[in-house]
């Protein structure tokens, strides 16, 4: 059973579930629960898994930040060599903090405030994908109030759909995201004509979870055309921008490995001397983490039965937010019947769930482990409740790194006062 799990360097052990080798029961026992726990090897190995099916083509991949953001995972891939998807300031604070290189750095988002751009012109980071042509028009004056050219991509929707969820979905005419293709062209021709912008290359991301590359492939095509096009009116790119997107198996998804993905795309630009460029996020870290959380009370229901446990939406909120399935499993599971549980959380909103219907051979104060937790996980975490944010642990090895402490009352207090 335990090879059909998603996370690569689980495995069941004689005292319950380990990752690398470590029993999660030891874990939950020196750090507490919940706590997100990583495993430096799954991290390593998603990334070489991109390296490998990128071969020798020039290539960076910008792990997307958004994903996890936690200084300890950042810096695991900042020592292979990664480059960075950022789309806040706060991101390239963290990626700057966890060792990342700035020449490495791209960054996305429909809002950059002009404090982020100054940040990041200052910090040289290596480029601009503009999503407006109101970005185009701030970046150029706050590149020349700073006496600095900006690099840019344009970030160019392409009006393909991904097939995906809804919410997840990025590149359809509709989205908020990028410039549409129909006005790229002239765009760039502006972005040439502007002293303090440098064009350098081409964005497109058109959703996340992706399972086919089929959509991904269609996309390149079109984006192709348009560096054809552009080069003919003597606007030559230096890097074409793939996205990210690769989605992961959370319960029976069969996602392309990076190879298969990223086939079609290589295809596509067989022969050219561009740099490729990708963004992905979920399949760089998703099934690296998992949430370890502990059963408080089993309560019968009328209808259903709760297994109740310490983690809540408040700590994973993909559950809620998308109806997302993340595979639950007990850390050791008990020789007694399975009982089917509605997994929940303690806040106060029947939206609270971590799963419904499983069935798990459980007792009151037993360890469950929720899987596939690593992207979305803990950036999308939040106080409510006034309940402290998880710990994060990440597994090297022997070693058990705290990479985030628990977050204490004190914390959540901090800053705010009564009237007086
Ligand atoms: C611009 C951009 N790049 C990269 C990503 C990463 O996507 P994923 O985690 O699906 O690889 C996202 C999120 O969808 C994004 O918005
Ligand atoms: N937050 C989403 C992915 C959004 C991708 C961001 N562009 C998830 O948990 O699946």
């Amino acid at each position: 059973m335990m090879t059909a799990l998603p996370v690569p360097t689980l495995a069941a052990g004689p005292a319950g579930l380990t990752l690398e080798g470590v029993a999660l029961a030891d874990i939950a026992a020196r750090f507490g629960t919940p706590t997100y726990v990583y495993s430096r090897a799954a991290l390593t190995g998603a990334y070489q898994a991109y390296q490998k099916a990128l071969g020798m083509r020039k290539a960076l991949v910008c792990y997307a930040v958004k994903a996890n953001s936690s200084l300890g995972i950042l810096s695991v891939f900042a020592k292979l060599g990664a480059g960075f998807d950022i789309v806040s300031g706060g991101e390239l604070a963290r990626v700057l903090a966890a060792g990342g290189d700035p020449g490495k750095v791209i960054f996305s988002g429909v809002g950059k405030s002009v404090d982020e751009m100054r940040f990041a012109l200052e910090t040289g980071i290596g480029c601009f994908n503009v999503e407006s042509a109101a970005e185009l028009d701030r970046l150029n004056d706050v590149a020349t109030q700073l006496g600095k050219r900006a690099p840019i991509a344009f970030r160019v929707n392409p009006d393909v759909n991904p097939n995906t969820h809804p919410y997840i979905s990025t590149g359809l005419r509709g989205n908020k995201f990028g410039v549409a293709f129909t006005e790229a062209l002239d765009l760039y021709r502006k972005a040439a004509r502007m002293p303090a912008i440098e064009i350098s290359g081409i964005d497109c991301h058109i959703g996340s979870q992706l399972l086919d590359p089929a959509p991904m492939a269609e996309a390149a095509g079109k984006i192709l055309g348009l560096v054809d096009q552009l080069a003919r009116e003597g606007i030559h790119l230096d890097h074409i921008d793939l996205g990210g997107g690769l989605g992961i198996r959370y319960r029976d998804e069969e996602p392309p490995t990076p190879t298969d993905y990223l086939k079609p795309l290589l295809a596509c630009f067989e022969g050219r001397s561009e740099a490729l460029c990708f963004e992905p996020g979920r399949s760089l870290v998703g099934n690296a983490g998992l949430l370890l959380t502990r059963i408080e009370y089993l309560k019968p229901g009328v209808e259903k039965n709760f297994a109740i446990i310490d983690a809540a939406m408040n700590d994973l909120a993909r559950p809620a937010l998308y109806d997302a399935w993340h595979e639950i499993v007990a850390v050791a599971p008990r020789e007694l019947p399975a009982t089917r549980y509605e997994v929940v959380g303690p806040i106060c909103e029947s939206g609270d769930f971590l799963g419904h219907d499983r069935d798990l051979s459980v007792a009151p104060g037993d360890l469950l482990a929720i899987l596939s937790a690593g992207a979305y996980g803990m950036t999308m975490s939040s106080n409510y409740n006034t309940r402290p944010r998880a710990a994060e642990v990440l597994v090297d090895g022997d070693t058990v790194h705290v990479i985030r402490e628990r977050e204490t009352l004190e914390h959540l207090l901090k800053g705010e006062r009564p009237l007086p």
